[in-house]
């Protein structure tokens, strides 16, 4: 097992009655200050402050017995009232990168609905909204890419119309604000069609922030990017806040995360493979279990000297994933991949398909899902645990045929949820899956970010949060 007492793990508990909509966290005398800033994002506020700080953020030890008060909130959009907001253009970045079909169908509209308060509270407050967001990783201008698709669900949650732009900076988009009634949202095309959205150019990031006078980051799915429409335009818009969105997600993943109820297990999978192999590194710092499933296992396979026909590997991770399987063997963490996969001829719905051992994929079929044994064997160890925190679908769930090791799994996890153990959904084609198993409203938490959670989890600074204003300590 791994230790409970990793040098990254805190215990925190949310300051329920605080009075402000900010994030307020009290910590527990074992604390050290240090590694807590480097986790969340947060600065720690010096102990010697307290008495600049309201009565009502309560009074805890830190360090070797010294009384001080801790505060890490991030200003908040429910910090601003209506005389800040009636009549100001706000630039809201949210994370509105929904999965859609072949035919721009929406099919899952989770981050949407997620989105949704913030904008309202906004518009209520008769700012004038700039909304933003990528979609996919596209490279230029896209059509595919496009935030089209978007509108329509956006209006009907919305219950009035979005003007839609066909750019996100630029004269056209200018004309748009111009005109933009207080109370009125105007969306703004796929970020991401300029490369100096990514590399967060600084002139890139100035043209976006001129469109407005403050900026809410509501983008939670996003914000371990430090791109310019999440980081760079914080440097040129003051006040720049945290949305409600960005506020329950650091709320629910820091308290639940950073103490969880052992045994506790992570789930990684999916297909961004160099992505989150990285991750696996931190999370065996922190995890009793750890099972691997989806295009993530084969580069563990091919690792350990077995063939993978034409499945998902990165060739250029292959060291990592052995000195990752040794390292969990140190550790003590009890670390499975699956010993049976479901394989395809192709990569089709209509593939053929059968269940072999994984040491016996043949050459030309492709691994994509998990195998009965699989589910099994992950079932029993699931079955020991209190906190589960999930990230990648088993398999490729989108094709019926490959879709049955996940739907298992989440299953298992809303059985288990019912059952007291709590359950954290993270990643936006995870929780499309939990929702088209049905079982997304028994779990703990439904996470808008899948990268952005684990990054949480792994210690790392989200740059799109580290980047907002401080909350103004309330003079006692
Ligand atoms: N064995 C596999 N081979 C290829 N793709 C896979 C495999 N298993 C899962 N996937 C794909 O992974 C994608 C989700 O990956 P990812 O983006 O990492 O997850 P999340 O959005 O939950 O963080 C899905 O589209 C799924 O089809
Ligand atoms: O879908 C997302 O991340 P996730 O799949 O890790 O949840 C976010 O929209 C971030 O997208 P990105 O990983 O292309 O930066």
């Amino acid at each position: 097992m791994a230790s409970a007492a990793a040098p990254t793990t805190f215990s925190l508990l949310h300051s329920a009655t605080s009075t402000s909509s900010s994030s307020r966290v009290k910590l527990s005398s074992s604390l050290r200050v240090r590694p807590l800033t480097r986790h969340l994002g947060f600065r720690v506020a010096d102990p010697l402050l307290a008495a600049n700080v309201a009565a009502r953020v309560a009074a805890v030890r830190v360090g070797r017995g010294r009384r001080g008060v801790v505060s890490m909130a991030k200003k908040s959009v429910g910090d601003l009232t209506t005389a800040d907001l009636k009549g100001k253009k706000v630039f809201v970045r949210a994370d509105l990168n929904v999965p859609l079909d072949d035919n721009q169908n929406i099919t899952d509209d989770t981050r949407i609905r997620a989105a949704i308060p913030t904008i309202k509270y906004l518009v209520e407050n008769g700012a004038k909204v700039i909304l933003s967001s990528h979609l996919g990783r596209p490279k230029g201008v896209t059509p595919k890419y496009s935030l089209a698709p978007l509108v329509s669900r956006i209006s009907e949650l919305l219950g009035f119309p979005v003007v839609k732009a066909e750019d996100s900076i630029g004269p056209e988009v200018e004309k748009l604000v111009a005109s933009l009634p207080e109370g009125g949202v105007l969306l703004l095309e796929n970020v991401r069609f300029y490369k100096e959205e990514e590399k967060n150019d600084p002139e890139h990031a100035k043209k976006l922030a001129s469109l407005a006078d403050l900026f809410v980051n509501d983008a939670f799915g996003t914000a371990h990017r430090a791109h310019a429409s999440t980081e760079g335009v914080t440097k040129y818009l003051k006040p720049s806040v945290a949305g409600f969105l960005l506020q329950k997600e650091l709320d629910y993943l820091v308290g639940a995360v950073s103490s969880p109820k052992r045994p506790f297990a992570a789930i990684v999978g999916g297909s961004k493979v160099s992505s989150k192999i990285g991750v696996i590194e931190s999370l065996l710092e922190k995890v009793d279990i750890l099972l691997l499933g989806g295009g993530m296992i084969f580069t563990f396979y091919k690792a350990q000297g077995l063939s993978v026909g034409s499945s998902l590997v990165e060739e250029d991770k292959l060291d990592l994933a052995t000195s990752l399987l040794a390292k969990a063997k140190e550790k003590g963490v009890s670390l499975l991949l699956p010993s049976d996969v479901v394989i395809a001829d192709k990569f089709a719905p209509d593939a053929n398909s059968k269940v072999v051992p994984a040491s016996a994929i043949p050459d030309g079929w492709m691994g994509l899902d998990i195998g009965p044994d699989s589910v099994k064997s992950f079932s029993e160890a699931l079955g020991t645990t209190k906190t589960i925190i999930w990230n990648g679908p088993m398999g490729v769930f989108e094709f019926d045929k490959f879709a049955v090791g996940t739907e298992a799994i989440a299953k298992k996890l809303a059985d288990l949820s019912q059952n007291g153990v709590t359950t954290i959904i993270g990643g936006g084609d995870s929780v499309a899956a939990v929702e088209k198993v049905g079982v997304a409203n028994v779990m703990s938490h439904i996470s808008t970010g899948g990268g952005a959670s684990l990054e949480l989890l792994e210690g790392k600074e989200l740059p799109g949060v580290l980047a907002l204003d401080e909350a103004t300590p309330v003079p006692v």
